[in-house]
C-alpha cells in the first residue's frame, strides 16, 4: 500500500510501476527556480522529469545525464539544439502527450480523462508551448482559472494536472 514520505529515503521514489509512471516535460523553461520547483514536484509524485532549458550550465543542475536527485529521475537538455521531434527520443512510444495550455479553446481538465501513460508537457514562462509542438494524439488541456490573472505558475499548473492524473489512476499504485 502507498506510504507517504517514502521519498525521504535515498532510494528512488516510485509509487507507480516504472512502465506507467507519468513523465513530466518542461518545455523551454527560462528560470532555474521553476526547474527546481518541477524537480521537487517530480520527486513527490515519483515521475520522470525531462527539462528543456535555455542553458543547462546556468540551471540549478549542471548535467544533461540521467541522475537521481532527491529521489527523482531527471534529464536536462539544452533547447538551443533541439526541435520538437527531438523530444520523442526521450519518451517511450506507448506514452500519450498532454500539453497544458493557457488557451481556453483547449479541453477543460475538469472534464478530461487523462491517459494511463501520460507525457505531460508544460511550457515556457513567457510564451507557453508553441503551436509546432503537436504530437500525434496529443491532448491540449487547460486548467480553469477563477481569478483575474492570465495564467498560473508553470509548476503549479503541472502539480494540479499530475495530482488529477493520480486521482484518476490510484488503482495503479503498487
Ligand atoms: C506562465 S504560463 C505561460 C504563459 C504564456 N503567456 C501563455 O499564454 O502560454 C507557463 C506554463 O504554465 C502552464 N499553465 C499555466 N497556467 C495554466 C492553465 N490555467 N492551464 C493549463 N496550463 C497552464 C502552461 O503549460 C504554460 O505554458
Amino acid at each position: 500500500m502507498y506510504q507517504a514520505n517514502k521519498f525521504f529515503s535515498d532510494k528512488l521514489y516510485r509509487p507507480f510501476p516504472e512502465e506507467v509512471a507519468p513523465i513530466l516535460i518542461g518545455w523551454h523553461l527560462q528560470t532555474p527556480q521553476n526547474a527546481g520547483s518541477l524537480l521537487r514536484l517530480a520527486a513527490n509524485v515519483g515521475c520522470r522529469l525531462v527539462l528543456f532549458v535555455k542553458n543547462k550550465e546556468e540551471a540549478v543542475f549542471k548535467t544533461a545525464k540521467m541522475k537521481y536527485v532527491a529521489g527523482v529521475a531527471y534529464e536536462m537538455v539544452n533547447w538551443s539544439f533541439c526541435r520538437s521531434e527531438d523530444l520523442l527520443q526521450h519518451i517511450p512510444p506507448q506514452y500519450s502527450f498532454v500539453a497544458l495550455e493557457t488557451a481556453p479553446g483547449s479541453t477543460n481538465l475538469l472534464n478530461t480523462q487523462l491517459p494511463d501513460k501520460m507525457a505531460l508537457m508544460v511550457g515556457s514562462e513567457r510564451s507557453g508551448i508553441p503551436d509546432e509542438v503537436n504530437f500525434h494524439g496529443q491532448m491540449d488541456v487547460h486548467i480553469p482559472m477563477l481569478g483575474p490573472v492570465k495564467s498560473m505558475n508553470v509548476s503549479h499548473a503541472a502539480a494540479v494536472c499530475l495530482f488529477e492524473w493520480m486521482r484518476q489512476h490510484l488503482h495503479l499504485i503498487h
